[in-house]
């Protein structure tokens, strides 16, 4: 359904240092930067895949979907998406995909949803009586009746956020970009609209790209995630695969029946994250636990003892911190 080959988009952009002297020099000799934002990456996505693009700030995400959807186009390499050329965005292109974005909405502001529904219907040409099916699928799924008829500006962040969503899928796209889809809102609000877009996938086969900041997001609806870091690929495979790979740290959490000295809890070996009279917080390798918590038992007065994988955001950012110090930038000047 989807696959890109040596994917590459450059931005170029003015840059000068700062001063009076250095604005007035930029006038007669311009010096730019190039951004490798997408620095040639390369994958294949099958019909009805959900797959999860993670990475940190800045690593190229929003930009690869705004070229697999046509907004932008690639400086180099291919993409294909449902048979499509995305940049030449052609009509039954645009018929076939739909990039929801959690930062910037399509809904008319002063108008209520229904009747920013009713424009898209319009602009995609959906005949009525498949209009009115999905309407009705979409306002009971996402539990919209009550909303539609308001205008946009009195709905919440997380009312809004479903009408959203049922104006992007009112057409019934086959691939469906999500970036950020559950950005600002609350825990219950994200379960919903997770569930909504893993239910929506299910029912219409629809293929699912997604990137979202939060784990669980990804966790929770994607068997398939793709790294992206600086520019480039470094990861495709399952989650499980990823966590494996990276080898996360395992975090001890020692109940202590009385107060111990710092001191006592570093020898143990592990990080200490925490230490209070009642509980020191270690991070260790998964290679050393047994180690460690054989010491913790032998030297400390422990109560009660809990070991849990490190939080997937912070082996995460680990990961991300590792491919730091390679450069991104390169100055071209002209
Ligand atoms: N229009 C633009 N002009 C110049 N540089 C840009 C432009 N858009 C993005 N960039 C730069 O390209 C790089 C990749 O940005 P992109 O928005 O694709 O990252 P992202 O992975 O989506 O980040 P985030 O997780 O913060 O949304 C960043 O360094 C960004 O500053």
């Amino acid at each position: 359904m989807i696959s890109v080959r040596n994917l590459v988009k450059h931005y170029k952009v003015h840059s000068r240092p700062p001063g009076l002297a250095a604005a007035v020099r930029s006038v007669f000799r311009r010096s730019f930067q190039t951004v490798r934002a997408v620095d040639g990456i390369s994958f294949e996505i099958q019909p009805g895949e959900r797959v999860g693009f993670l990475g940190p700030n800045g690593a190229g995400k929003t930009t690869t979907l705004k070229m697999l959807s046509g907004l932008l186009r690639p400086t180099s390499g291919e993409a294909r998406v449902a048979g499509f050329r995305p940049d030449a965005r052609e009509r039954d292109f645009l018929r076939s995909i739909m990039l929801v974005t959690g930062q910037k909405q399509q809904l008319l502001w002063d108008l209520p949803p229904a009747e920013t529904f009713e424009l898209n219907r319009a602009v995609y040409d959906v005949p009525r009586a498949e209009y009115r099916q999905t309407l009705d699928e979409l306002v009971n799924l996402l539990d919209l009746s009550e909303l539609i008829g308001k205008p946009t500006r009195q709905l919440s962040l997380g009312e809004r956020m479903k009408c959203e969503l049922a104006a992007a899928l009112l057409h019934r796209p086959k691939v469906l970009f999500l970036d950020e889809p559950t950005i600002g809102l609350d825990v219950t609000m994200q379960a919903a609209v997770r569930s909504f877009i893993q239910s929506y996938n299910e029912r219409t086969g629809a293929t699912v790209i997604l990137t979202s900041h939060y784990m669980d997001d990804v966790a929770a609806l994607c068997p398939r995630v793709i790294v992206i870091d600086r520019g480039d690929l470094s990861f495709d495979g399952s989650l499980d695969a990823l966590v494996r790979q990276i080898q996360p740290e395992k975090r001890v959490i020692l109940r202590l029946s009385q107060p111990v000295e710092r001191l006592a809890v570093e020898r143990l070996g592990g990080r200490v994250i925490s230490l209070s009279d009642a509980e020191a917080k270690l991070q260790v390798d998964g290679s050393r636990l047994r180690e460690l918590v054989a010491a913790a038992l032998a030297h400390l007065p422990i109560a009660d003892l809990t070991v849990e994988d490190a939080p997937l955001e912070e082996v995460l950012a680990g990961l991300f911190a590792r491919g730091r110090d390679r450069g991104r930038e390169s100055a071209v000047a002209r």
